[in-house]
């Protein structure tokens, strides 16, 4: 048998959720052979004869990123959408002297603190386009030996004539893609959102979770991070019987600062956010809360060892001021994903049920665990601030068939002998932290006590 599948063939094995994990170097076969994909794959002819592309990115190797394109398409225009600014954005662009398909777009970061963290890729086909969501930066080591997340959006045709509103989905996909790539104001981007609005995204199954910076009041409170995210669960969630008690767990590679206590940000305004229901009775206790982030064993024994930590940047600094968070960690484990010791840098969020049997939703998205990402309200609530750039999908399950639930599994060889099972990165029920012992990661403070896989300590400075 043909052990590397056509890629057309990896993609329809994963649909309807067309939810994939990043190929991981150093596993066995068979856990990169479903349900995974290389940066190669996703650019390769088998997904498109490309025309044109824009990628969207916080990281950049402009050498490395061209040679993941086919040789026929690495002369095709290529927009670059960062957030550099001064020396940096000089670098970026002098990256790219070479390259005369190259252009580039600076998104504006106005608000202090903030970054461009959305990953997403618009590739336009003689025969239609493609979005791609992911939580990859693009350089080699994002793609070699960590989890990380990808959905591979339908292939769009192209329509008549453009239009707003013509040619959207039961999710809003299209108006949302425009509402995001809009709001970086940015005259560079003018062709894509015209080319977004001349294509027919009716196929759509997601709903786009994005957040851009601003003091969002009004209507564009709820269009953005957490308050887009309640509406949408109180719109079209499960209903309140259906999950009582049913945790929400929260996935995520770096972590901001909190402020000091729970009730502050995390358990008095984002859970309240994470556990809307249908109908949105906002009820009156929340519930559990549960976090997955590597401990520093769970670093120190990955593929990559301890420079794993160094895309994992929670500091000592931030961490002692909150250590009532690490209370609701778990740590990063992924037997049936075969993914134990491929550190996270993928970001899921999700309501899974007591038995881990099922999922009322997943969201998979660029936003860590902090404000700047998911917002924080002020001003009496009537203002919702944001400093960053992100962008996710949510799975809704009445958007995949008429049911309230998603079945969901790591192990791979169940999802590989079933259909709709929701493929979750990490095992369910989750690992907890030894007590006494786990520590979260923190990656500015050394680490000499026991060698990592490759036998070094950690030293940062
Ligand atoms: O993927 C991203 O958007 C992202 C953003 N920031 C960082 C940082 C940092 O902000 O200091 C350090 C190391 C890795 C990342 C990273 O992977």
């Amino acid at each position: 048998i043909s052990k590397s599948r056509g890629v057309s063939e990896l993609y329809k094995h994963a649909q309807p959720f067309s939810f994939f994990l990043t190929k991981v170097a150093g596993i066995a076969d068979k856990y990169n052979s479903t349900l995974a994909l290389d940066i190669k794959d996703i650019l390769s002819a088998d997904m498109g004869n490309l025309v044109a592309s824009c990628q969207f990115n916080y990281m950049f190797d402009i050498p490395w990123l061209i040679q993941q394109y086919p040789k026929e398409f690495r002369s095709k225009p290529l927009l670059i959408v960062h957030g550099e600014q001064g020396p940096s954005k000089t670098e970026l662009e002098a990256e790219a002297i070479d390259y005369k398909n190259i252009r580039f777009c600076q998104a504006k970061l106005e608000m202090m603190y903030g970054t461009h963290h959305t990953k997403m890729m618009l590739l336009q086909y003689d025969t239609g386009m493609r979005v791609v969501i992911h939580t990859s930066n693009l350089i080699k080591q994002d793609w070699h030996q960590k989890t990380q997340g990808i959905w591979i959006s339908p292939l769009f045709p192209k329509m008549a004539k453009p239009s707003a509103t013509e040619g959207d989905s039961l999710t809003y996909f299209k108006k949302n893609l425009l509402e995001y790539v809009s709001a970086y104001k940015a005259y560079q981007l003018k062709d894509w959102i015209n080319n977004i609005s001349e294509h027919d995204m009716s196929a759509a199954r997601v709903v786009i979770i994005g957040s851009v910076p601003g003091r969002h009041t009004g209507d564009q409170m709820r269009s953005w991070g957490h308050l887009k995210l309640k509406r949408v669960l109180q719109q079209h969630g499960p209903s309140n019987t259906a999950v009582t008690k049913w945790p929400v767990i929260g996935q995520f590679s770096s972590v901001g600062s909190m402020g000091a206590n729970k009730e502050a940000w995390l358990c008095g305004e984002w859970l309240q956010s994470l556990s809307a229901v249908n109908g949105g009775t906002t009820l009156p206790s929340v519930p559990p809360l549960q976090l997955v982030f590597p401990t520093k064993d769970n670093v120190r024994c990955s593929l990559e060892g301890f420079p794993a930590g160094g895309s994992i940047p929670y500091s000592i600094n931030v961490a002692k001021k909150q250590m009532f968070l690490h209370d609701f960690f778990h740590q990063w484990r992924s037997e049936g994903q075969g993914r134990s010791r491929a550190m996270p840098h993928i970001k899921t969020y999700l309501r899974p049920s007591p038995d881990s049997q099922k999922t009322a939703w997943f969201l998979v998205t660029s936003a860590n665990l902090s404000k700047a990402a998911w917002g924080a309200l002020e001003k009496k609530g009537t203002q919702l601030m944001i400093r960053s750039y992100e962008i996710g999908v949510l799975f809704l399950p009445k958007f995949f068939g008429d049911k309230e639930l998603f079945d969901v599994s790591s192990n791979l060889e169940l999802l590989k002998s079933s259909t709709n099972v929701f493929p979750l990165p990490f095992d369910l029920p989750l690992t907890d932290y030894v007590k006494g012992k786990d520590r979260p990661w923190l990656w500015d403070i050394p680490y000499m006590d026991l060698p990592d896989t490759n036998g070094n300590i950690w030293c940062p400075r």
